[in-house]
């Protein structure tokens, strides 16, 4: 057995509560699970939810005992000092404050991946971290500069040219470099889960992959150079395919992952498809991160009915590329 931190993300959310489902669920987890959260929060929750495992409250994830829920409590944070569902500074903050000691705690090799749940980028932002998500904190915190957003669902994955942007900005983000290393990204990320040679299709911007030009150049400019410079690495890159048939080839067993240009062209068909069970990866980077792929649905928050199967496949994912 070996641990894995998981990290609670904005205590007004769904996150302690899918996070206390996920790991006292009946699943046989590979790992033991350390939360990074807030005790009070995760003590509140348990008893909610009627879970009869005590808590653990520990400094350092080695502390970790059997049978138990154990905490390390990195921002002490009371029910009493936020809102159930509502976006606050200090819920923000205390989200960050959990990923920022289980990256740490990841790169001293104390735990061997980092499972997140959801936090809001509003409360992040009013928490005084200008940062766009998680994908960006954990390639801050590592000091990457190479790494993209892979999202799993149902029958589809993806991997994302650019993700929190405008659409304006996602069109300008279509540069042939970046296009290249994404490919590179999703060909080791694949070969890692045992796919020998990744079947990989990147998807074209614009409608009909541009129809030549006629409806836009970015295909001729920026994609088809990538997806060149990645077939003579080697790499069974194709395309650009018009994007409003590229996933159903994809879900039809032509390929083992899309390349897509900005975040909703990738999200929209995953979460129609695998909204339940969707994981999204950070890859790239020097550590494992994962994570649900859902928000932190404040308008369910609190009521004990949010669904722990994302979280529960994200701490699969996790295990899967130890
Ligand atoms: N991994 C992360 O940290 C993510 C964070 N976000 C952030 O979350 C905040 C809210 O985002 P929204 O767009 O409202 O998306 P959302 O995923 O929080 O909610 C969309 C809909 O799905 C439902 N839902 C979400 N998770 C559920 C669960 N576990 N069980 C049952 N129903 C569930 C919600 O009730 C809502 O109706 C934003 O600040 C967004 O940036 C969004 C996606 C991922
Ligand atoms: O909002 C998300 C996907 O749309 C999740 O983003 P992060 O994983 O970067 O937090």
């Amino acid at each position: 057995m070996y641990l894995i931190g998981i990290t609670m993300g904005d205590p007004a959310g769904v996150g302690p509560e899918v996070t206390l489902k996920a790991i006292t669920s009946k699943h046989s987890f590979k790992a033991q699970y350390v939360i990074y959260g807030s005790v009070k929060v995760i003590e509140y929750y348990r008893n909610l939810l009627g879970i009869e495992l005590p808590v653990n409250k520990i400094s350092r994830a080695g502390d970790y005992k059997g049978g138990r829920i154990n905490v390390i409590d990195v921002v002490d944070i009371a029910m009493e000092d936020f809102e159930i569902g509502k976006v606050s500074p200090k819920c923000g903050d205390a989200a960050f404050r959990y990923v920022e000691a289980a990256v740490k705690d990841a790169l001293e090799g104390d735990i061997r991946a980092v499972v997140t749940a959801p936090l809001n980028k509003e409360a992040l932002h009013l928490g005084g971290h200008n940062f766009d998500g998680h994908t960006e904190i954990f390639a801050k915190l590592t000091n990457t500069s190479k790494y993209s957003m892979m999202l799993f669902g149902g029958p589809l994955k993806v991997i994302h040219v650019s993700t929190h942007t405008s659409l304006r900005n996602a069109c300008d983000r279509v540069k042939k470099e970046r296009v290249f290393d994404v490919i590179n990204l999703a060909n080791d990320t694949l070969k890692k889960m045992g796919i020998k040679e990744p079947r990989i299709a990147v998807a074209g911007l614009n409608p009909h992959a541009g129809e030549s030009g006629i409806f836009g150049d970015e295909e001729i400019k920026e994609i088809t150079p990538a997806i060149e410079m990645a077939r003579e690495n080697g790499i069974n890159a194709e395309g650009p395919v018009p994007p409003d048939t590229v996933f159903l080839k994809a879900v039809k067993g032509k390929y083992d992952i899309v390349v897509v240009m900005y975040h909703d062209q990738g999200h929209i068909p995953v979460k129609l498809l695998g909204f339940d069970t969707g994981v999204n990866m950070t890859v790239g980077l020097p550590i494992i991160r994962t994570s649900v792929d859902h928000g932190t649905a404040f308008d369910i928050a609190g009521k004990g009915i949010a669904d722990e199967k994302s979280m529960i496949e994200a701490m699969k994912t996790a295990e899967m590329f130890n």
